[in-house]
């Protein structure tokens, strides 16, 4: 291709050098954990979360975080008290989906790394990103929406900093607005039954009406059963995309949370009188100074 084709291209420039951000799903699959600091105790927490069972070496003493975590979920967490030897251990990498190590070990480290390369087992190793084969991020998470933010290595806590900003951006309901239209794909899937080809693709195109007719403030009104019926009755069977207004409901303004609290209205109005003030006095103090006939 010439480049002067290429540069007329509609398609996104490839810019290499990013990671595949994906949602890796770990239900009932085993992961080495391997150290029992703070950091394990960090990882330990989104594996629980992921419903992974693992598999935890470190000898004592363990985080506090993890202790308790023991308690909780005994049935998720088999604890082996004792070091990992990456040279010659009857745990074996290559047994489990993939392995974390968060110890403060480098060279150990190193060796779990490539052993685990050795058998195509992807691996983590806090804070040694050539030994990553993924990196961990800063997380949020509310019930099934999940948001992880990645620098590509370069800025772990920027990482974290923009993490907080999306979080105070986020509107309230979101998690019922998720959870309403988890259920109205749940009863539209028994309405209009069959997987892909024609039927898939025009659920597909109603959905995304409904979703942007709706928008995320009034979503969380589908969570009510006849509210559901009524969009399918006579969204879908109609063929048509319906407004919360189509169906007796009122349409609900942007509940997002603002980045200035006017809960604190009265103090913004007397810090900007204050302000004001003092800047008049200063003028009329200055205009007066250069009025004052000089001697
Ligand atoms: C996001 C988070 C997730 C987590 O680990 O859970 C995470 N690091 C976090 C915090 C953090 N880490 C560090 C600081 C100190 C301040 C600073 O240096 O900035 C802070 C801040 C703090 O502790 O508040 C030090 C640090 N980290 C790495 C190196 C090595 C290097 O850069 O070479 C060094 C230097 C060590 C040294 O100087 O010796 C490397 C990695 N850290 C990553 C993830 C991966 C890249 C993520 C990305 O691409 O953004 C990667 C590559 C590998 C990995 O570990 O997966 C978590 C925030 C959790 C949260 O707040 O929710
Ligand atoms: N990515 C991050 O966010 C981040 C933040 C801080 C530190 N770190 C790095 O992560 C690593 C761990 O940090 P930490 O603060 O949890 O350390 P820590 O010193 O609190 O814990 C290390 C743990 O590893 C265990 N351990 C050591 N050798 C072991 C072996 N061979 N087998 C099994 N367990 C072993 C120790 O018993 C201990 O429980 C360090 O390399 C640190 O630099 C990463």
């Amino acid at each position: 291709m010439s480049s002067a084709e290429a540069s007329s291209s509609k398609l996104p420039p490839i810019q290499k050098g990013a990671s595949l951000m994906i949602a890796y799903r770990l239900e009932d699959r085993p992961v080495l954990l391997i150290g029992g600091g703070v950091v394990a105790a960090g990882r330990l927490f989104f594996l629980l979360e992921a419903g992974a069972r693992v598999t935890l070496v470190s000898p004592p003493p363990l985080h506090p975080d993890i202790s308790e975590r023991l308690s909780t979920n005994p049935h998720d967490i088999t604890w082996h008290s004792r070091s990992f030897d990456p040279v010659n251990d009857d745990i074996h990498v290559q047994d489990f989906a993939m392995v974390l190590t968060a110890i403060d070990e480098v060279e150990i480290s190193r060796q779990i790394c490539d052993l685990c390369r050795e058998h195509r087992v992807p691996v983590n190793v806090a804070d040694i990103p050539p030994s990553c084969d993924f990196y961990f991020g800063a997380q949020l998470r509310r019930g099934p929406l999940q948001i992880m933010v990645s620098t590509g290595g370069s800025g772990p806590k920027i990482g974290a900093m923009v993490r907080d900003i999306v979080d105070r951006a986020l509107p309230e309901n979101l998690e019922e607005a998720i959870e309403g239209v988890g259920l109205l794909r749940g009863d539209l899937r028994v309405r209009a039954q069959g997987v892909g080809g024609s039927i898939g693709r025009r659920r597909m195109q109603w959905m995304i009406g409904i979703c942007d007719a709706w928008g995320l403030e009034s979503m969380a009104k589908l969570r009510d059963e006849t509210v559901r019926k009524a969009v399918l009755d006579h969204g879908w069977e109609g063929d048509r995309v319906v407004r919360p207004s189509d169906v007796g409901l009122r349409e609900e303004k942007n509940r997002r949370r603002r980045l200035i609290d006017w809960s604190y209205a009265g103090w913004y109005a007397a810090g900007l009188g204050g302000m004001v003030t003092g800047m008049t006095l200063g003028m009329v103090g200055t205009i007066w100074m250069l009025k004052r006939p000089s001697r």
